[in-house]
């Protein structure tokens, strides 16, 4: 069962999500989704890195909302299924991360 999660989780799940990358590309709470855009050198290195996300997502059973535009995808994550985040957001998350 997913639960939504409390403000104290959010605040700390996002931290240590943002410690594991890049400081000048951080995840941001936008509400109740999390939101990043992801540049790649091709349109082709952007729908690889997408391949392989959607295999996860299946795997996670957890699905990106994205739009994707020649070398960017801009993603945006949210759980429907509790009106807000879950654990499986910050899991998608940091797949997300680990395979750009
Ligand atoms: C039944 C199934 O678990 C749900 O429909 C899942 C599928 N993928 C999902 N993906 C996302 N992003 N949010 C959800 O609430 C969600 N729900």
């Amino acid at each position: 069962m997913t639960e939504k999660l409390t403000e104290q989780d959010i605040a700390t799940a996002l931290q240590t999500l943002n410690n594991a990358t890049a400081p000048d590309h951080p995840w941001v709470r936008k509400g109740d989704t999390l939101q990043k855009t992801f540049t790649f050198k091709s349109f082709i290195r952007a729908f690889g890195w997408m391949s392989q996300i959607a295999i996860w997502a299946e795997k996670l059973n957890h699905h990106p909302q994205w739009y994707n535009v020649y070398n960017k995808v801009e993603v945006t994550l949210t759980t429907h299924d509790v009106n807000g985040l879950s654990e499986r957001d910050f899991s998608l998350a940091e797949k997300m991360d680990k395979f750009y």
